[in-house]
């Protein structure tokens, strides 16, 4: 018996699904940015603004959840006195909408109050607005992945990682990493092929799906890298361990972070296991 067989992570999973079409229906019209700006210092977009909207109507109004917190607000929301803690990243890669190319949003359903550790997330899943709109959803049961129709979410299959590796996605710019992460990416890239789209939920469906691992490492001038460590870099972690990979930090599984603030960052590696521990390894 899990957390999640006693609360109903399934009914924030189908608010996510009734959810994701209204978010890509709006983005048409919203690319643009607003005047404003988030708690990590990022523009925000008008489609940023209107998901955070929709996401907070859909999964603040369930009754199983008492706290929202998204990326886009300054400040946890009491919403409720349910036992789940949502977090929110309403659109990963938002800056690709402007270019045409895939974004997500990112959610983490922990049963503790924000911010919260990696230990208290008992489930969590992705959407990702690509050719077509499917969600990965992950309990401590495993991962599963889903087609998203207009009724919701369809056609569940099992989401697990192929052991054999063949795609790799590294951020940020190649003279702000570190030697040790030079050396590592290097290796990597004479072993697999490149598949890096500025939307940490595409890169991370690609590894997903075809095997090898997505890294946002910490870089010279900014060791904490840039991912935030509650909206995208646990419950992204939570998702690929449950499928059967690996998370790190350049030290220790994701799931080991226990956040202190609420827009803190973490470098973040995702993957097979031997890309991982080879990882840990360089960075040591
Ligand atoms: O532009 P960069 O440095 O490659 O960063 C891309 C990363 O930033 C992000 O876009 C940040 O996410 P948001 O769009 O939610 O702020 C990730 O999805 C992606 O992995
Ligand atoms: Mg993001
Ligand atoms: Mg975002």
């Amino acid at each position: 018996m899990t957390m999640s067989d006693v609360v109903p992570v399934a009914d924030v999973f189908d608010a996510l699904a009734a959810a994701a079409p209204e978010i890509r229906a709006g983005f048409a019209g919203r690319a643009g940015e607003t005047d404003d700006h988030n708690a990590t210092g990022d523009r925000q977009l008008h489609a940023d603004i209107h998901a955070d909207e929709l996401l907070r109507a859909h999964l603040g109004g369930l009754d199983a959840v008492g706290q929202y917190a998204s990326e886009e607000a300054e400040d946890v929301s009491d919403v409720g006195t349910g036992p789940l803690s949502v977090s929110v990243d309403p659109l990963d890669g938002s800056s690709n909408l402007g270019a045409n190319n895939p974004t997500g949003t990112i959610v983490g359903v922990y049963d503790a109050p924000l911010p919260a550790a990696g230990s208290d997330l008992v489930a969590a899943a992705y959407v990702l607005y690509g050719p077509l709109t499917t969600m990965v959803a992950a309990t401590d049961d495993g991962a599963t992945r889903y087609a998203i129709t207009p009724d919701g979410r369809r056609d569940g299959e099992p989401a697990d990682l192929p052991d054999e590796p063949t795609v790799y996605g590294f951020g940020g710019r190649v003279p702000d990493w570190t030697a040790d992460f030079t050396d590592y990416a290097r290796r990597v890239e004479d072993e697999l092929k490149l598949r890096y789209s500025g939307a940490m939920v595409a890169d991370v469906n690609q590894v997903l799906t075809y095997g090898g691992v997505f890294a946002y490492p910490g870089l010279r001038d900014r060791p904490a890298g840039k991912l935030r460590t509650q909206f995208e870099a646990i419950p992204m972690a939570y998702i690929v361990e449950a499928a059967g990979g690996a998370s790190t930090n350049g030290t220790r599984s994701v799931l080991d972070a226990e956040p202190e603030t609420l827009h803190e960052r973490t470098p973040v590696f995702l993957g097979n296991d031997a890309l991982i521990e080879r990882a840990e390894r360089a960075l040591d």
